[in-house]
């Protein structure tokens, strides 16, 4: 099932139309009881009462809506409440006081000061925060952060955000909840997936509330596919296909030094189904798979220029290792409008609104600040955004890459699932643009081919990840594709 993506921004909207149709306090007790459940899983085997701390909005209201239900399933409860500001969370404090639990007034005395406890609910802040943490809630942080670091042991859930953590940003102001976990409300926000942001969160689960799925649709800022979904669009190989009709796939690409880029790239293409790959350099370049075919080129330049479009299922990736001439060779194969991966060298500003819509440009954090001539930085504290920029400036469909990734259209974003830390080395990058390029040769549409090649690709490195732990090589990735193939789609 597809899951979303909302910014803050999002999230108010969203609320605005559940409160219309007077469903915001249908919507807040969900998330109380989901909060609740999700307590209880984290405090299991842990003695002594439950602690839940309340802010004054509607996060604050998801705490106490927890702490109503944890009462009624007999769990000691200790609570610490901000004076409500939410009238549904106020509503929510005397419906807490009707069952006869007792509410303390929230202070970084009344934190430190509660015996030892099995776990924490931080229902301070969340989709709410504005700013640097202030006041009373920024003592109850430190407070809470310092019973942690002193070694308490005692774990902490983050309802929707660990509180002071924008909802928008990959980057993490100094003073917020470390979560050990958190569970997201109604949907992911780009703080739960991306950079610092997300290491404050811990594991995210969700908590999915009943929200039209129009409503979500239309609010949220990006989707996040499931491989159910994906696989469904992967292509099928019948008793007639063979290896011409399978796809075929050039690699341009590879310099002297730099032999192993479009190798990779080949070797992905192969793996994600091509029939026939074939990696066109200037430089001789090693055959890591005996089943790639290579053509040297005296002038990569001229032998493109010869070349015709072609009719057949044709799909290039190109820049892996090409150095200073890949632009140019680019410019040559967008011109084709023929299915193209654009990778590496050939991620250049001067490509600027060239792209078509049988087109893929596959940067890293590096190649979209080049691309956008803006920072690193800027581009990794809102993904999101980067990729959304980089789409409406170069065209296509664009390939954000990272833990995760993201896939940009024309009208749509989505963040790629899963993946695994060990994927941050040489060769990756290659991989993907030729297991797309495979999905593009196959037939597929270049928006749906990203995504599932992005997630392929992720699979693939979560299964080498098991088998060979940490240092992953791109070799490895690309042998568990044909496994990550079956585990998105079925036996094929
Ligand atoms: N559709 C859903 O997903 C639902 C989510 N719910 C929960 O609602 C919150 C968002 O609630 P909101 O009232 O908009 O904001 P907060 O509770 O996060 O905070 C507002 C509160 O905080 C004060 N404040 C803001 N910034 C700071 C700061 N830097 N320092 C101190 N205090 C600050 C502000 O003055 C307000 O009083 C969402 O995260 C979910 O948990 C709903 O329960 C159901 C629908």
């Amino acid at each position: 099932m597809t899951e979303h993506v909302f910014t803050a921004a999002g999230i108010r909207a969203l609320d605005v139309r559940l409160d219309a149709a007077g469903l915001l306090e249908l919507a807040m007790e969900e998330a109380g009881r989901a909060s609740a459940a999700a307590l209880l899983d984290l405090a299991a085997g842990r003695p002594g009462p439950l602690a839940l701390l309340a802010g004054g909005g509607a996060n604050g209201g998801d705490a106490l809506v927890a702490a109503r239900h944890l009462h009624a399933a007999g769990r000691e409860v200790q609570v610490l409440a901000a004076p409500g500001t939410h009238p549904l969370t106020q509503r929510n404090r005397e419906r807490l006081a009707a069952v006869g639990v007792e509410v303390q007034r929230l202070s970084a005395a009344a934190v430190r000061a509660l015996p030892p406890v099995a776990a924490w609910a931080d229902g301070l802040l969340g989709t709410g925060v504005s700013g640097e943490l202030r006041g009373e809630l920024a003592g109850a942080v430190q407070a809470l952060n310092a019973r942690a670091g002193q070694g308490s042991g005692e774990p902490v859930l983050a309802l929707d955000l660990p509180s002071g953590l924008p909802a928008d940003r990959a980057s993490a102001p100094p003073l917020t909840v470390q979560a050990t976990r958190t569970l997201a409300l109604s949907g992911y926000k780009p703080a739960h997936l991306f950079g610092e942001a997300a290491e404050r969160c811990g594991p995210v689960a969700l908590a999915r509330l009943a929200v039209p799925p129009a409503w979500a649709d239309a609010e949220a800022k990006a989707t996040r596919p499931s491989d159910t979904e994906l696989g469904a669009w992967l292509p099928r190989r019948t008793a007639s296909t063979h290896k011409g009709t399978a796809g075929r796939v050039w690699v341009v690409g590879g310099s002297a030094g730099m032999e192993g880029a479009p190798a990779m790239a080949g070797v992905g293409a192969l793996r994600a189904g091509a029939g026939l790959v074939t990696l066109h350099s200037e430089a001789e370049l090693p055959l890591p798979m005996p089943e790639l075919m290579r053509t040297r080129h005296a002038d990569l330049g001229a032998w493109l220029a010869r070349e015709q479009p072609r009719p057949d299922a044709l799909a290039l990736a190109l820049g892996m290792g090409l150095g200073p001439q890949a632009p140019a060779l680019a410019r040559v194969a967008l011109s084709w409008n023929i299915p193209t991966v654009l990778d590496a060298d050939a991620l250049q500003p001067e490509l600027s609104g060239l792209g078509h819509s049988r087109c893929l440009w596959t940067p890293h954090p590096g190649e979209a600040a080049r691309l956008l001539e803006c920072t690193v930085a800027e581009v990794t504290a809102d993904p999101l955004s980067a990729a959304a920029t980089l789409q409406q400036r170069y065209g296509g469909v664009v390939v954000l890459k990272g833990g995760p990734s993201v896939v940009a259209w024309a009208g749509g974003l989505s963040v790629s699932r899963g993946g695994h830390p060990g994927m941050a080395s040489a060769g990756m990058g290659d991989t993907l643009a030729g297991i797309l390029a495979a999905l593009l040769a196959a037939g597929m549409d270049s928006r749906q081919a990203a995504q599932a090649g992005v997630r392929l690709h992720a699979r693939a490195g979560e299964r080498a990840a098991q088998r060979f732990g940490y240092g992953l090589s791109a070799s490895d990735v690309a042998a568990e594709l044909g496994g990550a193939w079956a585990d998105l789609s079925g036996p094929v």
